[in-house]
């Protein structure tokens, strides 16, 4: 960039220059020459250039080379949230990288006075992010919040980067964690129906918004296909899911016809609901700090003293702004929760978001139209609260308090000893009359 001064006094012509630099010693992504009188002014435009491009395109290939092992990403919310609210959720969003094995270079919260629908910030500030991703070699931008195709393409016509958002991120994690066939057909439907408006741009764009994080799943064939036939692949998996569906129906009639009570686990992802029912019900199903470890529904057996049984299931778990897409792909897996006789909800009550995640589960129970289940909250890893009587005793209220208002019963799932007062709950809720007082 160049720019001419003309000085009306003693009339003469100056120029200066810019240009952007992949880094510099001082920290800024752009070098700005002194002005100079024009008469004088020399430059080899053509070598100028080429050396500029020669040493943008090693940066941009350094930062290549980085996606073929790990994807780096700057994380972005461009938001009005109030800033705590909107550091939580990108917290989140950390959690949610890590899960899918993104290294995050940074996260940036952008709170726009004025709201540019174009970019979801001012576009100043976007070119801003774009030249920090370059300067930190990032491969990826996640946005925190739902970008609308539109944004998609804007976004990608400033930079070469990958832009994606919350949801396809957590689409590329369940994507990776699907096994079963189920799984794995609610998933890719998922994908192909977020993918399907996205289909309009130019297919450069197409390629770059689906290669790799974001992009697993379909495979990069079936991607490259024109809408049509993902319209047909997305109603052959239609097809194939109601099958399937056909299957699970037989299996929940069998539940409800053996005329146990059926107890789900519900609550928000990591809360440890696998780890409960394995605690329960003696069993392995598989567990991880980690978010999403558990797509598939697992259905165990209960033994109580007296010959008493209950049909224990876990599913998975919730997350806020659940895409639309998600929550009606797993909406099969989720009906058998339908069948539920008591739903437990399970709480971690050492994340700092409690709260928050005690909120979000509520208000997708009432979205599943389960709201008048009759519901046991249950407060599990209590073994990390000891200690914080002492070390933080306001939070240490806050998680008293909020317990008794949910006449939450504490439990930690990591010590089958501590479930006694939920097994002697459980047992009240289903066999009222029988129980011993004593
Ligand atoms: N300290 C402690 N950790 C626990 C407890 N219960 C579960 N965890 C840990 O929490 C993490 C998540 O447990 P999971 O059982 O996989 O949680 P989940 O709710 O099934 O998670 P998703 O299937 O991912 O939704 C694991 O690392 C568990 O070891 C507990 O009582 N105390
Ligand atoms: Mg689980």
């Amino acid at each position: 960039m160049a720019i001419l001064q003309l000085h009306a006094d003693d009339r003469l012509l100056a120029i200066q220059t810019a240009a952007l630099t992949p880094s510099d010693v001082s920290g800024h992504p752009y070098r700005v020459e002194a002005a100079e009188p024009f008469a004088t002014f020399r430059m080899d435009f053509a070598a100028f250039i080429s050396t500029l491009e020669r040493s943008l395109e090693s940066s941009l290939s350094a930062a290549r080379e980085v996606a073929a092992g790990e994807e780096r990403a700057i994380l972005v919310s461009a938001t009005r949230q109030e800033r705590e609210e909107a550091e939580d959720s990108l917290d989140e969003l950390k959690e949610l990288a890590r899960t899918a094995g993104v290294a995050v270079l940074d996260a940036i919260i952008q709170r726009p006075r004025e709201f540019n629908p174009r970019y979801l910030m001012g576009e100043g500030k976007m070119r801003e992010v774009v030249i920090r991703a370059l300067q930190l070699g990032a491969t990826l931008l996640i946005f925190d919040q739902e970008l609308t195709p539109a944004q998609v393409r804007s976004i990608s016509e400033l930079t070469e980067l990958k832009v994606i958002d919350r949801s396809q991120l957590i689409l590329d994690i369940f994507a990776r964690r699907a096994k079963s066939l189920d799984g794995k057909v609610q998933v890719e439907l998922a994908q192909l129906k977020y993918l399907l408006p996205r289909l309009t741009g130019r297919g450069v764009q197409m390629s770059r918004l689906m290669g790799g994080i974001g992009g697993r799943g379909p495979g990069e064939t079936k991607l490259e296909t024109d809408r049509r036939r993902i319209r047909d692949r997305i109603a052959k998996l239609e097809r194939e899911l109601e099958e399937l569906s056909r299957g699970r129906q037989q299996r929940r009639q069998k539940r409800v016809r053996a005329g146990l009570p059926i107890v789900s686990i519900v609550g928000y992802t990591n809360a440890g609901k696998s780890t409960l029912l394995n605690a329960l019900t003696r069993s392995e199903v598989f567990t991880e700090n980690l978010l999403f470890a558990t797509l598939d529904t697992s259905t165990r057996r209960l033994r109580f003293p007296r010959e008493r049984e209950v049909i224990v299931t876990d599913t998975v778990g919730f997350i806020r702004s659940l895409p639309a897409s998600l929550m009606g792909a797993f909406k099969s897996t989720l009906e058998e929760l339908q069948d539920a006789d008591l739903l437990l909800h399970l709480v971690d009550c050492a994340t700092p978001r409690v709260e928050e995640q005690i909120r979000q589960v509520e208000t997708i129970l009432d979205e599943l139209e389960l709201g008048d289940k009759p519901r046991l909250v249950v407060f599990n890893k209590a073994d990390l609260l000891t200690g914080l009587k002492q070390r933080n005793p306001l939070i240490f209220m806050k998680i008293r308090q909020l317990s008794r208002q949910y006449g939450a019963i504490m439990i930690s799932a990591a010590d089958p000893a501590s479930l006694e007062p939920l097994l002697l709950e459980m047992e009240r809720r289903f066999w009222p009359a029988r129980v011993d007082p004593s």
